[in-house]
């Protein structure tokens, strides 16, 4: 967590930009751009869509980190939307997660895994790599807590021997979290603040020199109070705060989740930035490919110092 920290005090700018692209979210001229050059390279007329769509996410996420390298510490790739195509789309999740790294930004690749300890162990080489070769190129991965210690304990060793880090579901963001995250325990807990004390321990081994520990929490920015309490209740875990922008989240519903100098969480927003050329009002159909990349590009670094400037405000 010490990287991700001092990138954050670089930049003074205590944000992540989600590269979670979708058809909808990439201008229809960019995907239709690369038909040709993708025609020569697919086997059957089936697999042009999935491969055509490869091609353009990666072109697309060029230009925003290009747009916001050096505005923001960090990107957060979520593997969902690459998976959704196959294996071209895993491709290019890895040269994407290349591209932010040779950017020089810190890579949280949002992958929410969760399985047994043998199972874990394999997907948390997703951060040592195997042998001398790192196929993934990434800083940190999210990891889900339900199968408890021995789903989790495997990312704690592979981040320690990798020097690299992982961040826990804690309180997630979507609406129906409540169902589970938000049940009374016998002794008087809720379920997410067992889950918070878990985090904290699992951490305590590996605790850097700004006093954060190798094992972050997601706490949803769409739930400002219990952010807050977490906040007290796991000093030395650093946040990823998802859910700001398009999800509802405000700055000033984030600001608790800091400490009092500021430091503490990262709040991420993916289409709030990458989707900001929709709601420019200056993107037009007749626009030619790179024009509309132009506009995705200048959309994005006006949405990212836009949200950087509202986090300053508050913190
Ligand atoms: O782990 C996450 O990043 C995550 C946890 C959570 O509680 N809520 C949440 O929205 N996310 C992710 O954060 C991103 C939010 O995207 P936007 O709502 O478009 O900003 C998506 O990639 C989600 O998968």
């Amino acid at each position: 967590m010490d990287r991700l920290i001092e990138a954050i005090n670089t930049t003074q700018n205590p944000s992540v930009v989600g590269l979670d692209p979708t058809e909808a979210l990439v201008p229809a001229q960019v995907v239709a751009s690369f038909a040709d050059e993708v025609r020569e390279s697919v086997e059957s007329e089936e697999e042009l869509q999935a491969a055509q769509l490869a091609v353009a996410y990666y072109e697309f996420n060029r230009t925003i980190i290009d747009a916001v390298a050096g505005i923001v510490p960090a990107v957060k790739p979520q593997i969902a939307m690459y998976e959704a195509l196959g294996p071209a789309g895993v491709d290019v999740y890895a040269m994407t997660c290349e591209y932010a790294r040779e950017r020089g930004l810190y890579v949280l690749a949002d992958v929410k895994r969760g399985d047994i300890g043998s199972t874990a162990a394999a997907y948390a080489r997703m951060l040592t790599g195997v042998g001398e070769h790192d196929p993934w190129s990434i800083d940190a991965v999210t990891v889900n807590p339900y199968l408890g210690t021995d789903g989790i304990t495997p990312f704690v060793d592979a981040a320690t021997e990798a020097d690299k880090d992982l961040f826990v579901l804690v309180r997630t963001s979507n609406p129906s979290s409540s169902e589970l995250q938000m049940l009374d325990l016998a002794d008087g807990k809720k379920v997410y603040e067992h889950v918070a004390d878990l985090v904290e321990g699992w951490g305590a081994e590996t605790i850097g020199k700004y006093g954060y520990s190798r094992v972050g929490a997601v706490v949803g920015a769409t739930h400002s109070e219990e952010g807050k309490a977490l906040r007290k209740r796991m000093p030395h875990t650093f946040f990823l705060v998802p859910g700001y922008g398009a999800q509802g989240g405000t700055a000033a519903d984030v600001r608790g989740m800091f400490d009092a100098d500021g430091s503490g969480a990262i709040v991420n927003s993916s289409r709030g930035i990458i989707g900001a050329w929709r709601k420019s009002g200056q993107y037009s159909e007749g626009m030619s490919a790179d024009e509309a990349l132009e506009l995705v590009g200048e959309s994005a670094r006006a949405a990212t110092i836009d949200m950087r400037d509202n986090l300053r405000a508050v913190l």
